[in-house]
């Protein structure tokens, strides 16, 4: 990554009882997931990038300065869009008020978001003479989030935008975001507790715990570290980015393939060629030393090298770090089964893995 293509984020803040101290450099394009447990600084971080809090260091943004030993951008002269967890939008205004209050705000920066862009993006225009009193809690938050784009930013800051919604209205608005993530080119920061958020929208990962940065990396290696979990043991999963290269239409099937292998999966009406994010659950992959030769209801058999043994979250439970190919897998065994299997780091085992899901 060169300057140009990074967020580089240098920065200190000591509250009484509390102390932030990062050293962070972050894609300049997707989403990065800042993901730690209450208190561990999210919030903080995102506030320090958006100079509402004044942390001493510097930060730079695709190669704009915003802070350094002798500058400090104010909020309002930095380029960047912030979204809240509950919509903040102004009540006595229509959305195409709260929209154009957004425009009022933009920065030319170099590259320029139409209002269109930002209404065809969050598929808002049916709503624009509506009273945001009146909008769907899943409808605000699109709202706020393309008020957010309006201001032309550099970079967009989501603090648990999905937080405040229940299921329903969570599903209906992540496609939304993932389209922002794949059609916009500026970064987004996204500020969340939710596992299954990371999972499916992030490209990076940052794990912060009390202040500091514990993990920074790919969201295929970060979600695979079996010391730092960012799923609970039950939920463990890795995350594959892969190709749909054949169809079985006789069986509804369709074949993924990654780097590493490929896996079977249902048919959910795919191109051949289509890109989608491949998650498997460390629950539904078994080992076996040996090739098996016999059939199995099981038809999807990676070979692979184990890299790490950890414990689970009871002494019953290990679990397995491989690799296949270039692509981490996790594995959840009882010790038992593990003990019997005489499984050592080095050894090479068969995966089978007994399904796979499509997130995306
Ligand atoms: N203005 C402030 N003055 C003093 N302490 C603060 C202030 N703002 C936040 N803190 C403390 O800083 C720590 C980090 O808070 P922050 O809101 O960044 O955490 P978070 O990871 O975003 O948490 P959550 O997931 O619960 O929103 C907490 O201990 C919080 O009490």
């Amino acid at each position: 990554m060169t300057t140009l293509d990074t967020i580089k984020a240098c920065l200190k803040l000591d509250y009484s009882g509390f102390s932030l101290d990062v050293d962070l450099n972050l894609p300049g394009k997707g989403v990065t997931a800042l993901f730690g447990h209450s208190g561990s600084g999210k919030t903080t971080l995102l506030r320090c990038i958006a100079g509402l809090e004044r942390a001493v260091g510097s930060l730079s943004v695709n190669g704009s300065t915003w802070q350094n030993d002798k500058l400090f951008l104010p909020t309002h002269k930095r380029p960047l869009g912030y979204v809240f967890q509950e919509a903040n939008l102004f009540p006595h205004l229509s959305v195409q008020g709260n929209l154009q209050y957004g425009l009022k705000r933009a920065m030319s920066n170099g590259r320029q978001f139409s209002l269109e862009q930002a209404i065809d993006l969050l598929d808002i225009g049916h709503l624009l003479h509506r009273k945001t009193t009146r909008l769907s809690g899943g409808e605000r938050q699109r709202v706020a989030i393309a008020r957010a784009l309006t201001v032309n930013p550099r970079v967009l800051l989501m603090d648990e935008p999905l937080a405040s919604l229940d299921q329903l209205r969570k599903r209906e608005i992540l496609p939304f975001l993932q389209r922002l993530r794949d059609e916009l080119d500026i970064p987004i920061l996204y500020v969340t507790h939710a596992s299954d958020e990371v999972a499916r929208l992030a490209d990076h990962v940052v794990i912060l715990s009390k202040g500091q940065v514990v993990a920074s990396g790919s969201l295929t290696e970060t979600l695979a570290r079996i010391d730092l979990p960012v799923r609970p043991d039950e939920d463990a999963s890795v995350v594959l980015k892969a190709r749909i290269a054949e169809q079985d239409h006789r069986w509804g099937l369709a074949r993924a393939e990654f780097a590493g292998g490929s896996l079977w999966l249902r048919d959910m009406g795919f191109d051949i060629g289509e890109t989608v994010r491949l998650q498997i659950m460390a629950r539904d992959v078994s080992l076996a030393r040996e090739q098996p030769t016999t059939p199995s209801s099981i038809v999807n058999l990676l070979p692979a090298t184990i890299e790490e043994i950890g414990a689970g979250e009871h002494p019953a439970i290990k679990q397995i770090r491989l690799l296949a190919g270039e692509s981490p897998l996790l594995c959840r065994l009882t010790s038992r089964s593990a003990d019997a299997l005489g499984l050592k780091i080095g050894q090479s085992v068969w995966a089978q893995i007994k399904s796979a899901a499509i997130i995306e």
